[in-house]
């Protein structure tokens, strides 16, 4: 008899910026405690999982040779933590990940922990597993503080690693402008610059979370911008001070306040409205002050099925007269 292989499933997963990122002290784990709030973005990543005998990673799209293809990659990781926790044969899951990246790599966007939480989603699909959403959240947060926002989406508040998440409510959408840098900064590099020049006396640590949850109820895009704050925006600029220029020429143009994306260097820059973003992105990309830019809306829903009739289609032949 023949084995019936199911069809691929093809997944749609968003980038993050953190329009609040308060970073505690250093625990003994090694890692920080964070209040954060996450807001997920039209800025997306495609991921295909696909039942085989010829099992692995691709990784296609922008930055794809800077992403690792073997088992250190997120995604595959996602792979064999899901197969453990469900008691399949995690040294052989006999799957194929394919990978579109549309996330800027090493980012500050959540780039990998998106592919993981995508992976998760597309698997559970796969292998029709009776399994809800928290459980999911709890094998995304052994593979990454990000990883459980991937899969949530929206708006929401984090604490503990980041991992810890209450859906927070928002009103109307916000547009965003992103500045993608040339190379990534290193996530773990931007947490040790901060303990570094929090040793040396430096820097004042932002404000408190409320006035931010208040904003994004209101809708209010002025009110938000006057409260984006990041605790390690000082330490990537310190180590990547091109920054501070990003950052300038981003209101310059007309964004109405601009932020580090987590531990950066993608800039965030909000705006007023989306005709407001397109401006401020066209001039943003004369400024010569980053590799390119991005206009991006949020929230957005978090990893999600794509449906066949949503995906996206080969472009059709051109037409010759
Ligand atoms: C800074 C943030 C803000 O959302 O995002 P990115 O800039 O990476 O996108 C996240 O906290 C990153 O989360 P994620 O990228 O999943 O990090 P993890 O793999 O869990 O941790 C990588 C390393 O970052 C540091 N780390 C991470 C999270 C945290 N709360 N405290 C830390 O000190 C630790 O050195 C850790 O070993
Ligand atoms: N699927 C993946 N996509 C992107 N980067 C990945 C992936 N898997 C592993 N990585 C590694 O994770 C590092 C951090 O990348 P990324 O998650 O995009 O950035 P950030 O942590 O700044 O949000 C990269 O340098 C890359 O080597």
């Amino acid at each position: 008899m023949l084995a019936v292989v199911p069809p691929p499933i093809t997944v749609r997963v968003p980038a993050k910026v953190n329009l609040h990122l308060g970073v505690g002290d250093l625990r003994e784990d090694g890692y920080h405690d964070l209040i954060t709030v996450f807001q997920a973005l039209s800025l997306t990543d495609e991921i295909t999982v696909a039942a085989t005998d010829d099992p692995g990673v691709e990784v296609h799209g922008e930055g794809a040779d800077a992403v690792p293809a073997g088992p250190t990659n997120l995604a595959w990781r996602a792979v064999e933590a899901l197969a453990a926790h469900v008691g399949r044969n995690s040294a052989d899951p006999k799957v194929r990940v394919v990978i579109n990246k549309g996330i800027p790599v090493a980012g500050g966007m959540a780039g990998g922990s998106a592919d993981a939480a995508a992976t998760l989603v597309g698997l559970a699909s796969l292998w029709k597993l009776d399994i809800g959403r928290d459980e999911l959240a709890d094998v995304a947060a052994t593979l990454g503080s990000d990883v459980p926002f991937c899969l949530h989406g929206g708006n929401a508040l984090g604490t503990g690693r980041g991992e810890r998440l209450v859906p927070v409510l928002s009103r109307h959408s916000f547009h965003w402008v992103l500045a993608l840098a040339r190379r990534g900064l290193s996530t773990p590099s931007v947490f040790h610059e901060m303990d570094r020049l929090r040793d040396e006396g430096r820097p004042p640590r932002i404000g408190s979370v409320e006035p931010v949850l208040e904003a994004l109820a209101s809708g209010d895009p002025r009110q938000l911008a006057l409260l984006l704050g990041n605790d390690l925006q000082a330490a990537a600029v310190s180590l990547r001070p091109t920054l501070r220029r990003t950052l300038r020429a981003g209101v310059d143009a007309g964004a109405l306040a601009g932020v580090v994306s987590g531990s950066g260097p993608t800039c965030a820059f909000l705006c007023e409205s989306a005709a407001s973003a397109v401006q401020v992105a066209a001039e943003l990309s004369g400024a010569g002050v980053c590799r390119t830019v991005r206009v991006a809306q949020g929230p957005v829903p978090g990893a999600k099925v794509v449906q066949r009739e949503d995906q996206t289609r080969p472009a059709p032949p051109p037409v010759h007269a």
